[in-house]
């Protein structure tokens, strides 16, 4: 090793890295993005771990990079560093963006986050055009959408690989069910579809497994408490920040499905919200497997 500048050691570790996926984050300094930094570097299935924002990124990347995991974690920092974040991914996690504040809806997002979808998924088209895509920025009822249309523009469009992340409702479900059911939440799966926003999110408590059954108030209870997740954290935290901790392991555990998915594993099956069969609903978060 004597004599190699500390770049070339970096390199050299780089070039022997361990088999697996290749997986960027664009957002990654975020409330969100750090969290699910640290924990997809903890991903025994990433190889390589692209960590990209327009701030910040070389503080979270020397942070995340000292933790001894396998992956191998490099830092983009701007737009003009955007390709060299995207070339060669094989899943992109989007948690870029504005969250809201009290008393604002996820749609009032949509005016700035639309345009920051629209920018990044211009560039996974041209530098990583086969990647597996994850939005989590809000609207997803509306980014899911914006980001199709910019791959059908580009005819990158794989409807197999664009992918809404609304992990966190079944995650809450899951836990807010097995609260009333006394059980442990690893012992629960609960479907949700429809969309992720309000009224829009869809627990289906008459499919949950274990097969389970609930009082009339307790249905209420739960469909409102699970639809309302989100404005519950906002609320909680007042105004000092929503929910990024719980979503960066939602996160992780829909990204792990996917990589599950892209090694080869059967049955992997997910509630997502993606392009739908469901006519008059375009988009629909339904079960769906990852690859
Ligand atoms: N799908 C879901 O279930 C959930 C979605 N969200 C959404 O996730 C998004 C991110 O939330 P947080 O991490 O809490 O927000 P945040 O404000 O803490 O972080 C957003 C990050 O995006 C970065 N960013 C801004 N413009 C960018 C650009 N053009 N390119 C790359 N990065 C850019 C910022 O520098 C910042 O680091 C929000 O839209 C929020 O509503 C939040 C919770 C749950
Ligand atoms: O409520 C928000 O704005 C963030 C979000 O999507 C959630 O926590 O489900």
């Amino acid at each position: 090793m004597e004599g190699k500048t500390s770049l070339e050691l970096q390199n050299c570790r780089a070039k022997g890295g361990s088999s697996g996926f290749k997986v960027a984050i664009l957002g990654a300094s975020g409330g969100i993005g750090q969290p699910l930094s640290l924990l997809m570097k903890m991903n025994p299935l990433v190889s390589v771990l692209h960590l990209y924002d327009v701030a910040n990124t070389p503080g979270v990347t020397s942070d995340v990079s000292h933790m001894d995991t396998s992956a191998v974690v490099r830092g983009f920092l701007g737009s003009q560093q955007l390709e060299n974040a995207l070339t060669g991914m094989d899943l992109v996690i989007i948690p870029d963006g504005v969250p809201r504040k009290p008393g604002m809806t996820r749609d009032d997002l949509f005016n700035i986050n639309a345009g920051i979808v629209k920018t990044l998924c211009e560039g996974i088209s041209k530098y990583c055009p086969d990647a597996i895509v994850n939005i989590i920025s809000n609207p997803v009822n509306s980014t899911v959408p914006i980001a199709a249309e910019v791959f059908k523009k580009a005819g990158t469009y794989n409807p197999k690989k664009l992918l809404g992340v609304t992990m966190l409702d079944v995650v809450r479900a899951n836990t807010f069910v097995a609260e009333v059911l006394g059980l442990d939440p690893k012992e629960v799966d609960v479907p949700v579809v429809g969309g992720h926003a309000g009224v829009t999110i869809l627990p289906l408590l008459s499919q949950i497994k274990p097969p389970c059954s609930f009082t009339s108030e307790e249905t209420a209870y739960l469909t409102s408490r699970i639809q309302n997740g989100g404005t519950e954290v906002v609320e909680a935290k007042a105004g000092a920040g929503y929910a990024t901790l719980s979503m960066a392991y939602a996160a992780v555990k829909f990204a792990d499905a996917c990589l599950r998915g892209l090694r080869g594993d059967a049955n992997v099956i997910k509630c997502a919200f993606v392009p739908s069969v469901v006519k008059s609903h375009p988009y629909f978060t339904q079960l769906k497997s990852t690859v």
